[in-house]
């Protein structure tokens, strides 16, 4: 049978990185994304972004709204100490399977929880579940169509506090207009706009950051 675009993702990073090297792996995906075949990873560019809003707010509590091969798991999971947790949640049954092994392969494991399921069945079971109060930094990167529930449903379970920055890919393309409508105008969050390019393309697409006030 025929593999997938993420099995083949994988293979290249079993062929290319290597084992217990995060930025080998992250290196080997953008290259197999660049001149094999594109995939929706945030990518380099993005993903320095997405590194610098990390690195200056050194969370402990982070949650990742959609996992795909691992790509944003592995860049934020690397700049975390490890005591540290990143709890990342993918619907996708494949998908998720790549990813434990590309989290694996970056020897991140330790930091990394990944949950199968749906974030709207997950999101009210993080407190019960994984002993969480409240995240420090989520990065919302699943569904667009999520992207406003998903947030208001954070809010309502109590696991944003005062300073919990969201960062949100692709608020242009494929677009998130309800979700960037919400946080630059609700009086709870502070945002800014990074403009930037969808991953291993010219065309633009950015991460909205938005500062929850409580
Ligand atoms: O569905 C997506 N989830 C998360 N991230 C995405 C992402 O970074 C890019 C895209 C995407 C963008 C353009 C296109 F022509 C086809 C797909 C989708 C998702
Ligand atoms: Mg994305």
């Amino acid at each position: 049978t025929r593999s997938t675009r993420p099995q083949r993702l994988l293979n290249a990073v079993r062929k290319h990185a290597t084992r217990g090297d995060p930025q080998s792996v992250i290196s080997a995906i953008d290259h197999f994304c660049r001149h094999s075949e594109w995939a929706m990873n945030i990518g380099d560019e993005k993903g320095s972004i997405l590194d610098s809003v990390v690195s200056e707010l050194n969370p402990e509590k982070v949650l990742e709204l959609g996992t795909y091969c691992g790509y944003s798991t592995v860049r934020i999971a690397r700049l975390l100490p490890p005591g540290a947790r990143l709890i990342t949640l993918e619907f996708n049954a494949d998908y998720a399977a790549i990813a434990r092994q590309v989290i694996a392969l970056a020897g991140l494991e330790d930091r990394v929880q990944l949950v199968e399921g749906a974030s709207e069945d997950w999101i009210p079971r993080m407190k019960e579940h994984f002993g969480i109060e409240t995240f420090d930094f989520v990065f919302l990167d699943h569904w667009k169509d999520r992207y406003l529930p998903d947030t208001k449903l954070m809010e309502d379970c109590g696991l944003l506090r005062k300073g919990t920055v969201l960062l949100a890919d692709n608020v242009i393309c494929p677009g998130v207009p309800d979700y960037l409508q919400y946080v630059r105008n609700s009086l709870s969050y502070k945002s800014c706009y990074f403009k930037s390019h969808l991953e291993y393309t010219k065309a633009e697409d950015g991460l909205e950051k938005s500062v929850f006030l409580g």
